[in-house]
This record gives structure tokens, sequence and C-alpha cells, in this order.
């Protein structure tokens, strides 16, 4: 067997994520480092290997805010002229994070390099704020004293890891976990080539004994699911939706590693923060350089396949989702709403999901 495309990826995200520059591979291959973990060591090692001038690419919605102009959101990445000596760290942190002190330099804008797009989706597989400085490398780095030791990834494989890494899926253990509302619920546990980021199915009974069971396909929510935040809806529709697969007789909840619609745990909290200063939950997932909804439904699609679920009365409010799970192929007898009460503090975020994102509301 040749080696899985996914394995440079999922090191790549560790070394990201430590603040070890990569370099992306391509036509020009560059050396790449994320704006949020990069050191001084890390940015002299990428002014030492460069073959040509630094930039920082963002996202066009980050990058706007930095340069205080539109930018059409459909340009896939922005870059930022660096001059030498390369930017300090603390500035670059405020330039990856608008929850920090807004203080910095004026920046020019200037050409992104080829694999830019590539460079932004380490960042965010790394679940690191998309800001990421980006240098073309030297011809001959390999065998200099600086360059030992560098990951190289493909940048094609950046772009297509979370479907290829779906496709890894596999069940790793099964067990009965009688519940509070459903004494009758199994856990299957799945992981993917990564062994990383796991994902749960809660089967309610014997789901595969209807033709079109109740599934809940569920991203998980610490603040919601855990501790019961009451910023979101998550805790009770998670609760709900098990009550209502014990009480119809059976169901599955796809409980799903995808914290803050796929933007991570510490990304949704610097989105709270901007919610508190008066963004709505869409345009703070934008203000840091993320889409709205960065969730990816092929998971959920391999799931089903191997739990043998081949036909689903789905429980949702979101349209997006259904259409999601339609594109990878899952068969929607049916569409359940599944409306929670707000309450009182969680109207605004609800209210914004049914103006912007077309959600059903009660
Ligand atoms: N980025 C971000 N994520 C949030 C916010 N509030 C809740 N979430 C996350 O949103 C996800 C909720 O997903 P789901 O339960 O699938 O809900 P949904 O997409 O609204 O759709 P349905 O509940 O199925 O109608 C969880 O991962 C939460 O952590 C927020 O303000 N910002
Ligand atoms: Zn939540």
């Amino acid at each position: 067997m040749g080696v899985p495309r996914t394995r440079a990826v999922h090191r790549a995200v560790a070394d990201a994520r430590r603040g070890v520059p990569v370099i992306v591979a391509g036509p020009h291959p560059l050396i790449v480092g994320p704006a949020e973990t990069l050191g001084a060591e890390g940015l002299h090692l990428i002014d030492r290997l460069s073959a040509g001038p630094a930039s920082l690419v963002l996202a066009p919605s980050r990058a706007a805010a930095v340069l205080r102009t539109p930018i059409a959101d459909d340009a896939q990445a922005v870059a930022l002229a660096l001059s030498r000596p390369l930017i300090d760290v603390a500035t670059l942190r405020r330039v990856a994070d608008p929850t920090l002190e807004q203080i910095m330099p004026n920046f020019t804008r200037t050409a992104p390099p080829e694999q830019a797009g590539a460079a932004l989706a380490l960042g965010k597989l790394a679940r690191l704020l998309p800001a990421m400085v980006v240098a073309p490398v030297r011809p001959g780095w390999a065998s200099l004293p600086l360059g030992a030791g560098l990951l190289v990834v493909p940048a094609a494989d950046l772009l297509t890891y979370p479907t290829e890494l779906a496709a890894t899926l596999h069940r790793v253990a099964e067990v009965a976990i009688p519940l509070d509302d459903a004494p009758d619920a199994r856990l299957i546990a799945f992981r993917a080539l990564d062994q990383g980021i796991e994902h749960m199915a809660i089967l309610v009974g014997d789901p595969l004994r209807e033709a079109a069971p109740l599934v809940r396909i569920h991203s998980e929510c610490f603040t919601g699911d855990l501790l019961g935040s009451l910023r979101c809806d998550c805790g009770p529709q998670l609760k709900g939706a098990i009550r209502r697969m014990a009480e119809s007789g059976a169901g599955a909840v796809l409980y799903l590693a995808q914290e803050g619609r796929g933007i991570g745990l510490i990304n949704k909290l610097r989105a709270y923060t901007l919610q508190d200063r008066g963004l709505d939950t869409v345009d703070a997932n934008r203000a840091l350089g993320w889409q709205a909804d960065e969730r990816n439904f092929h998971i959920a699609a391999a799931m089903l396949d191997a739990l043998g679920l081949k036909r689903i009365r789905l429980l949702t409010n979101n349209p997006e989702k259904l259409a999601g799970l339609l594109a990878c192929g899952v068969d929607v007898a049916e569409r359940v709403p599944h409306i929670m009460e707000p309450n009182g503090v969680n109207d605004g975020y609800l209210a914004t999901k049914a103006r912007r994102f077309g959600h059903l509301l009660g």
C-alpha cells in the first residue's frame, strides 16, 4: 500500500500548531508558518530560507479589516507585503486576531503566491486563525542545516484533506451506555486515519429496524452540551433529540467533533468575544477569517453508511445541513424540525440563524 495522502497533512497540522514552519510543495514551493503560533525562531527560519519577499496571507474578510478597505469575498486569499526585518511576533498576533488590540502598521497589498489558498487551508485544518506567513523557499533548502527536518506537504493534499480523511473513518469501539432519557442506548466510536479527533454515534434502541429512522447530526458544543451555556440551543437540542428517539422507539445521534461549526473551540470563544462587541454569529466567524459554517458533511455520510442507515428522517432546522447531506448522497426521506424555545439569552442567536442561515424558528 502507498503512503496515505493524509499522512503529511496531519504531520503538518501538528507542526503548525507548534509554530514550526512547513514547506507547501507545488510548482512554486513556499515556506509557511501560522501567524498565531510562529515565534521569533520560526520567523527567523522563514527569513533565512526564503528566496524572495515574504508576505502575510489572510482570508479576504480579515484582510478587509486590516487594510481598512472593502475586498470582494470571492478573492481566495489576500497577501500583505512583509518587509525586512520581518514583522515582530506581537504585531503578527494582532494582525491575525481581531479580538486583540488593533494597533498595527499600515500594510501594502501584494499578489498572493500560487499556493496561498493551500497555506490558509493548513491554518484552518490546525484550527488556528487563518493568517499565514509565507515566502518562496530557496532552491536547495533541504540540504541547508536550517532546513533539516522541515516537513514537505503537497498543496493539493491540504485542499483535499477533509474528504480524504472522511473516507478513512472506521469503527473502533462499541458499548452499551444507558442514558437518563434512553436506557437502551449504545455508543459507537469512530476514528479516522489521523488518529486524532473522534466522532461518536449514539444509537437509541435499534434504528436499523426502521425503514427511515430519526437521525440527528449534531456538532459538538462544549459550552452548550457540557456546560449548559445559554448562548446557544445545542444542549437542549441534544437531550431533546435523544428523548424524542426514546419516546418514538429508536433513532441515532451522530455526535461530530466539529466544534463551533467546524472552527474549533478556541475560535468559537473568540467569535463570542466579537459577538459581545456587537457582531452576529455569521459576521464574527468572518471577522476571524473563517466562513460562517466550515463543516464537512462527508463525515456524517461516511458514518451513516458504516452504520447501515441507508434512509433517514433528519432532525434539523438548518437547510444547509440538509443540502450538505443530500450533496453527499444521503437519502433523506423527511426533514423533521427540531425547534427549541428561546431562553432569554439566546434569542438574538436563534433569530440570526433564522435570518442569515434560513433555520426554522418557533
Ligand atoms: N462559530 C460559532 N459556532 C457556534 C456558535 N454558537 C454555536 N455554535 C456551534 O454551532 C454548532 C451547532 O451545530 P448544530 O447543533 O448542528 O446546529 P445547526 O447547524 O444550527 O442546525 P440544527 O440544530 O440541526 O438545526 C456547534 O458546533 C456549536 O459549537 C457561534 O456563535 N459561533
Ligand atoms: Zn452550542
